[in-house]
């Protein structure tokens, strides 16, 4: 049990771990196209700015960790013009649960584009959309929609300057990346292999997945994120908890590893009981077809004996 309780933690630490770097790419890519803007706001956290003066270790952490805000893309876009002319924030598209009756929203952020072809949106921008930019540029919005509203109506509503904080509410967003497309299959199959192809990264050298990998790949207007999850036995009791918004599965399957079919086709059998997974679309990949004596598509799709799930078979050479 403890073994157990020790596995989970690693594998949350994981978790935790690839958010994190979502995160600094995130921020990192803010940042290059954010590179014009005036920082020295940001160097001092948004609670000294708002007139408080406990300052303590804890914002100084804040402070380092660079917020990002989210702001209505209409809103931010009418500000763009005064704030910082040709620096834009980052477009996203969110989608919420609102409706659920879950005690938590989530919202899903697609990230719509890079910003070098976003002129050719502004003018189709839908109330869904949102912008990502840094802190100390929110705060200039904010205060020049605050200045111009003053103005227009000749009557002081809030603002947003030292020591003045009212009206001003933290927001807090819990967010989640909606996985796409998860591979699952027994370890050793070659997943790993197979999603570092597709992404053109190097091969030369894989260890066995003990949590999981994300990747994202963007094509056109598409992305699809990819969860290759480990496939030793120890982390298969693991696989259900990648099943949720699961839109494509990707079964991998070692073709020369003819000792282990048997366990190829019951943890098959058991994925394709998943009520979870019934809406998603199957592939197989008959992988290791370099591999002398492994057996043909055919006779995989024989073996697994699901061939109505099938939309196709496809034999992939990871290695070739
Ligand atoms: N010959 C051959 N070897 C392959 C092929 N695909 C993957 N391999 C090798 O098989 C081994 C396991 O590949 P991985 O991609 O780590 O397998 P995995 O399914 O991700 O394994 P886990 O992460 O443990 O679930 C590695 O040594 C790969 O180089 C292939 O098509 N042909
Ligand atoms: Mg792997």
């Amino acid at each position: 049990m403890q073994q157990a309780e020790d596995y989970f933690d690693s594998v949350m630490e994981t978790a935790v771990d690839e958010f994190r770097r979502f995160e600094e790419e995130m921020e990192r890519e803010a940042k290059a196209e954010l590179s014009g803007v005036d920082d020295i706001a940001e160097k001092r956290p948004l609670s000294s700015r708002l007139g408080r003066n406990d300052y303590d270790e804890t914002d100084k952490e804040e402070a380092n960790r660079q917020k990002l805000y989210l702001v209505p893309y209409r809103w931010w876009k009418e500000a763009q013009r005064s704030v910082a002319d040709e620096i834009v924030g980052i477009l996203y598209n969110v989608l919420s649960n609102y409706d659920n009756a879950d005690s938590e929203i989530v919202l899903d952020l697609r990230k719509e584009e890079s910003s070098g072809t976003r002129v050719k949106m502004d003018e189709g921008v839908s109330s869904r959309e949102y912008a990502l930019v840094k802190e100390a540029l929110w705060l200039r919005t904010l205060k020049w929609h605050n200045d111009s509203k003053t103005s227009e109506e000749n009557e002081r509503y809030y603002c947003v300057a030292e020591g003045q904080s009212q009206e001003v509410f933290p927001l807090q967003i819990r967010l989640s990346f909606s996985p796409g497309t998860n591979s699952f299959g027994l370890d050793n199959s070659g997943k790993t292999t197979i999603v570092l192809k597709i992404n053109g990264e190097d091969t030369s050298v894989i260890s066995p997945t003990l949590g999981f990998n994300i990747k994202t790949i963007t094509y056109q207007k598409y992305t699809l994120n990819i969860w290759d999850v480990g496939g030793q036995r120890t982390i298969r009791s693991y696989w259900r908890n990648y099943f949720e918004q699961t839109d494509g599965l990707v079964w991998v399957v070692d073709s020369s590893d003819l000792r282990r079919l048997d366990d190829c086709k019951m943890e098959l059998d058991n994925l394709l009981k998943e009520e979870r997974l019934s809406g998603a679309s199957l592939l197989i990949l008959a992988n290791k077809q370099d591999i002398k004596g492994a057996l043909t598509q055919a006779e995989i799709a024989k073996i697994l004996k699901v061939r109505q799930r099938i939309q196709s078979l496809q034999a992939g050479k990871a290695k070739a």
